[in-house]
């Protein structure tokens, strides 16, 4: 297959991690023969700095004339991004009007434990163990997109929380099937006791779940389901959620598998696809080779599963799994780690090119180069 990827790895541990996923990519296409070209594009901060704006007319022109999108991670961690007045040189504001461009309204966030990580998470392995749900986000509407306001004695501020039936129908449909290809539950969040959308979108989604008599609804306010997600992870199979909700929830979730570093994310819609960790962009580590690239390549990964590519995909996720069982892992998953973000990137690439003469050694100092792995 060609493909042309359009990569945007902006601020942070952005370029360091997404480096990584591309590197597995090119694995992969050597591997299947494939052919991938890469392009790189500017956004965030470094954009700022180099244009004026946060995502220039040439990132965006080149996102919707590629076949999809690889995204690292945005923003610098200096305030005078984050906080500058004008929405165009804000970093995450690249993110959204990138999302709403490209008609990304569907965010899809798997979060599942590794067998061998347990130990990583925080809560017990009795309650995690077999957690495997996903979180599907509305991605282009809500708090983050309508009105907002600040007035002129700045003590006084607003933002306008939106949906329509059209947007909540949507997303529904691709919840509910997803869970028809899983465990057919779904598991609508809200807060329908305090908010008119939370109780449009009840009404809606209880709507749409007339065409699917097979897949059992139920809904939990967004407290409940935020206590719900650290006592009993395993009752859930698809989170169907606002923008808002759905973006605290997720980080919340990954608490379970034991890392931040380890959850990615696949946006869809009317046009392009994109692709991108669910972590944002750790200013703290840039540079540091100690991020966890983990979350960039399985962002590879759902790339290859959303073309059809599953034979593909199925061999990045085989080379994380390797790497965490052999524990070549980043310090957020072994404080006592030998291993950086490039040398887990270089594991999962050589396991995939089949490379037979790794000098890897675990933190034990045993050799676990590809020709005793496999
Ligand atoms: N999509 C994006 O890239 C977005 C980025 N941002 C910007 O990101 C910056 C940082 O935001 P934070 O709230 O600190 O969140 P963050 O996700 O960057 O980091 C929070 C914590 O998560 C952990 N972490 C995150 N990614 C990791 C990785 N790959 N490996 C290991 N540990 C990891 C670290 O312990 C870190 O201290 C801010 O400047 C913010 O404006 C904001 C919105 C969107
Ligand atoms: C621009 C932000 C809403 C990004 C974010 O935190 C996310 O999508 O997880
Ligand atoms: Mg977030």
């Amino acid at each position: 297959m060609n493909l042309k990827i359009a990569v945007l790895p902006g601020d942070g541990i952005g370029p360091e991690v997404v480096l990584q996923a591309k590197k597995a990519l090119y694995a992969i296409s050597v591997m299947f023969d494939h052919e991938f070209i890469f392009e790189d594009a500017l956004i965030g901060a470094v954009a700022i700095d180099k244009t004026g704006t946060a995502l220039p007319e040439q990132t965006l022109n080149l996102c919707l004339n590629t076949d999809v999108v690889l995204l690292g991670t945005v923003g610098d961690g200096d305030p005078k991004y984050d906080n500058n007045p004008d929405a165009q040189k804000r970093p995450s504001q690249a993110v959204l009007k990138l999302r709403k461009e490209l008609g990304l309204f569907a965010n899809k966030r798997p979060i599942k434990t590794y067998a061998t990580l347990m130990h990583s998470s925080p809560l017990k392995r009795e309650i995690i163990e077999g957690t495997d749900f996903i979180i599907f986000r509305e991605l282009t509407g809500g708090i983050y997109f309508s009105d907002k306001s600040l007035n002129d004695e700045k003590n006084k501020a607003t933002d306008v929380c939106e949906y329509s039936e059209e947007e909540i129908t949507r997303i529904t449909h691709l919840a509910f099937q997803a869970a028809q290809k899983r465990r057919n539950k779904v598991t609508m969040v809200d807060k329908a006791n305090v908010l008119e959308t939370s109780r449009l979108w009840r009404n809606v989604v209880q709507k749409v779940a007339y065409d699917y008599p097979d897949v059992e609804l139920n809904f939990l306010f967004v407290d409940t389901a935020a206590m719900q997600l650290v006592l009993n992870p395993r009752q859930f199979d698809v989170i169907l959620t606002e923008n808002l909700f759905g973006d605290i929830l997720s980080d919340e979730a990954s608490a379970i598998t034991g890392s931040i570093g380890l959850l990615a994310s696949a946006s869809f819609g009317t046009k392009k696809a994109l692709f991108e960790p669910i972590h944002k962009s750790f200013p703290q580590a840039k540079g540091k080779n100690i991020a966890n690239p983990i979350a960039s390549i399985v962002s590879a990964a759902m790339l290859l599963e959303h073309f059809g590519l599953t034979e593909e995909a199925k061999l990045v996720h085989e080379a994380i799994e390797k790497a965490i069982e052999y524990n070549v892992v980043t310090l957020d998953l072994n404080p006592g780690t030998s291993f950086g973000t490039n040398e887990v990137g270089e594991f999962v690439s050589n396991f995939i090119l089949n490379k037979d003469d790794l000098m890897y050694f675990n933190n034990d100092n045993v050799h676990i180069g590809q020709s005793t792995i496999v």
